[in-house]
């Protein structure tokens, strides 16, 4: 009761708007986002409408839904930290992603900096054409059939085969599976659920971890089991990484176990099995998710689907059939552009919110001055639904990027990749394997929706990425 009175009453936040059962405890956060399953970031939706801008969604934390100030918090001058007990939800606080403390985390980032530059991605630009093509000459198999074809599927094992090709010593080889691996997409979404459970009980993780494969088996689902069965098997690969007597330096794990800028006790297998873990994660379901939004929409708007294949066939009449996987090239069109920047803008990737902590100086909010160690949360979907930037939020409009002065005050607010020192570090590699996928796929398909609504792929369940209602098949599609 003390401390409940003292966080209500006394507490240097007990200024600011929210509801109160929140300002006293995290079960509030618990009960929506561990019981509800990943509902906590709508309720906090919600609550701004009645709250305002700013209010107090923890007992040491506070929302601001204002896209001005999304760059005044996230841009690379702040030192910035990002708030320990938030992020530990991925059981990786020693990665890069997951790492606190912003000093540190600027030399485990400085670690992997070479490999995202823009010029490595370039150097990767045959690689992920092959993918999408091998991608595209499975969809051509299975066109003959005239079978429905689970796209989602599909975009998430092209995203896992890269990022797993160019992260970890042995690529997962996705695409070569028979079913667009529908179980590994299942497995994505129990490992996100139970990540958001281990944010509140940090134990959970690492027991799930420790337990037979056998007692997995018979206690959880299908989806569980596979979860432990991927993640057995980057602890495996991270393991025989580190110990490797000559190890290459192809690989971004290897890259970052040869650093000379990391210490030693930087590189031990469990340091290195959650870099593994969050490249990964990081790398795969957001892009997937991307190319699912981008999919869908283009699909289910015919004018649409004929303005960017207008463009592409033009494209290819002027440059050749090889302009169609040349990034360069792609990357100046600009319909396809528009079409991917408004894929990005409602995909919302990256659902959560992101969690800052400034442990050294107050930050200042309008007329509220938040002390040193308030976590200050924000999330992007605020910006990108903004109904005075972004009109009519929610449908896709690929034109509103195409008129020069609008787009240029609309990039201000599209942050589908964060901004600052904590922005996406694997931006570059997710834009060509967007524009290589988009492309190519519009070009020689014509899919057809087939029993797909927008319902089948929005977000229901928000696990910092978002995942829809449990009974959606994903975006399936006949193609034609
Ligand atoms: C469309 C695709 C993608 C989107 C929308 C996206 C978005 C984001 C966002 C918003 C963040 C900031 C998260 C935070 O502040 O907590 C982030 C961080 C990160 N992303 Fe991505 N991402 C994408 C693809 C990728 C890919 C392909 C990789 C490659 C491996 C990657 C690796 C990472 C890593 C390692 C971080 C942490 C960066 C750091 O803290 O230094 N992402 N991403």
């Amino acid at each position: 009761c003390s401390v409940a009175a003292y966080r209500l009453l006394l507490h240097p936040l007990s200024n600011i708007p929210g509801p109160k059962l929140a300002a006293i405890t995290r079960l509030y956060e618990f009960y929506f986002d561990c019981i509800l399953a990943g509902k906590f970031g709508f309720q906090i939706e919600q609550l701004h409408k009645q709250y305002g801008p700013i209010m107090r969604i923890g007992p040491n934390e506070v929302h601001i839904s204002d896209p001005d100030h999304f760059e005044t918090l996230h841009n690379v001058t702040n030192r910035i930290d990002k708030d320990q007990w938030y992020y530990r939800f991925v059981g990786s606080q020693d990665a890069g992603f997951g790492t606190g403390d912003a000093d540190l985390h600027r030399i485990r980032r400085k670690a992997m900096n070479r490999f995202f530059a823009s010029s490595a991605i370039s150097n990767l630009e045959p690689s992920s054409r092959e993918k999408v093509q091998k991608m595209c000459r499975r969809l051509q198999e299975m066109r003959k059939d005239g079978r429905p074809v689970n796209l989602s599927n599909a975009f998430r094992c092209l995203a896992a085969d890269s990022v797993t090709y160019y992260c970890m010593p042995q690529g997962f080889n996705l695409l070569d599976s028979i079913d667009f691996a529908e179980d590994y997409n299942r497995q994505a979404r129990t490992i996100s659920y139970i990540a958001v459970w281990h944010r509140h009980i940090p134990i959970i993780f690492p027991i799930f971890m420790r337990m037979p494969r056998w007692f997995v088996k018979m206690t959880f689902t299908e989806g569980g089991l596979l979860a432990f069965d991927f993640q057995t098997d980057l602890a495996r690969q991270s393991a025989s990484a580190v110990h490797a007597e000559n190890r290459s330096d192809i690989s971004v794990l290897d890259g970052i176990i040869n650093s000379e800028f990391l210490p030693e006790s930087d590189k031990t297998v469990g340091r290195i099995t959650q870099e593994a873990r969050t490249l990964v994660g990081a790398g795969s379901e957001t892009t997937g998710s991307s190319l699912e939004m981008i999919a869908y929409h283009v699909l289910a708007n015919p004018p649409v689907f004929q303005h960017l294949r207008n463009e592409l066939s033009e494209t290819v009449s002027k440059f050749g059939q090889n302009s169609l996987t040349s990034y360069s090239t792609l990357q100046h069109l600009p319909y396809l552009t528009a079409v991917i920047n408004e894929g990005l803008r409602l995909s919302n990737s990256v659902s959560g919110r992101l969690c800052r902590v400034d442990h050294h100086n107050a930050q200042l909010y309008k007329s509220y001055t938040l002390p040193p160690g308030t976590v200050i949360s924000m999330n992007l979907r605020s910006s990108h639904t903004d109904p005075s930037i972004f009109h009519d939020p929610l449908d896709f409009k690929p034109d509103r990027w195409l008129k020069d002065t609008e787009s240029k005050m609309l990039e201000k607010y599209f942050i589908p990749f964060g901004r600052g020192s904590r922005s996406c570090i694997g931006k570059s590699l997710a834009m060509m394997n967007l524009y290589l996928t988009t492309a190519n796929l519009f070009f020689h398909f014509v899919p057809q929706l087939y029993e797909t609504t927008l319902k089948d792929i929005e977000m229901e369940h928000d696990f910092f990425a978002p995942f829809p209602p449990h009974e959606s098949k994903g975006l399936r599609v006949i193609l034609k």
